[in-house]
């Protein structure tokens, strides 16, 4: 087990990305100290930990950073690889597919999720909800896929534990149920996506997830105050 003082994440409670760090640590019941970066301005060790992208979060091990979240989680995962479950899964295979899943999630849906808010206009709007709807779909199919192996149906895209592509998909939750508040749609339902619907429910309360994961009332309330921000200096 490591000492708290040996592990930092620079993080903030919204950001989905973080929320990545924060399960993977836990699933490795790995003890760090969590500090709470407030932009107001970017703090010095921030910039000096990420200068490139200057973004959160950043993992800090024995005073070495280590940047992306993505990268955070396989590096968890190697250094603490005999503490709990594995996050990545052991066949090449089986990696490549959760990788290729995950990047899709970032380059493809998660973008697609948040430029909703930013669309102009109702077309616009409708348009960019259908993608996150048929990206859904993909998904979905993907998790049929990766869950059924012989006669066993899995809980999640890891298995019987989560895994790397349930901690890169399922930090997104609490910002895919804030879109759907906000827009007035279900983006994800029993008729469209069974699947991860169910699977939702399961990774939102699973014990390395439940105390980490946002509240959807507090993450509208921060999403409302971003956006009148936002108006204002418009
Ligand atoms: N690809 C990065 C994205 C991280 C990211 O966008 N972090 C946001 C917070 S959710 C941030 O630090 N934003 C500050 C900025 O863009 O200046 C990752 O996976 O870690």
């Amino acid at each position: 087990m490591a000492k708290k003082s040996e592990v930092k994440l620079l993080g903030a409670w919204p950001s989905p990305f973080v929320l990545r760090a924060r399960i993977a640590l836990n699933i490795k019941s790995v003890d760090y100290e969590f500090l709470e970066e407030n932009f107001q301005p970017k703090s010095q060790l921030l910039v000096q930990s990420n200068p490139v992208y200057k973004k959160i979060p950043v993992l800090i091990h024995q005073d070495k950073p280590i940047c992306e979240s993505l990268i955070i989680v396989q590096y968890v995962d190697d250094v603490w690889s005999s503490d709990g479950p594995s996050i990545l899964p052991a066949d090449p295979y089986d990696r490549a597919v959760a990788r290729f899943w995950a990047t899709y999630v970032d380059d493809k849906l998660f973008p697609a999720m948040k430029s909703i808010a930013g669309a102009k206009g109702e077309e616009e709007r409708k348009r960019l909800i259908k993608e996150v709807e048929e990206g859904l779909a993909l998904l979905e199919d993907a998790f049929n896929k990766i869950t059924t192996k012989g006669n066993n149906n899995y809980l999640f895209f890891g298995g019987d534990q989560i895994g790397y592509l349930d901690i890169a998909f399922g930090s997104l939750l609490g910002w895919l149920r804030v879109t759907e508040i906000s827009n007035g749609v279900k983006l994800f339902d029993q008729v469209k996506t069974p699947g991860l619907v169910n699977w939702a429910e399961s990774f939102s309360s699973h014990g390395a997830v439940k105390d980490v994961m946002p509240q959807t009332h507090n993450l509208l309330e921060f999403a409302k105050t971003l956006m009148t921000k936002m108006a204002h200096t418009n």
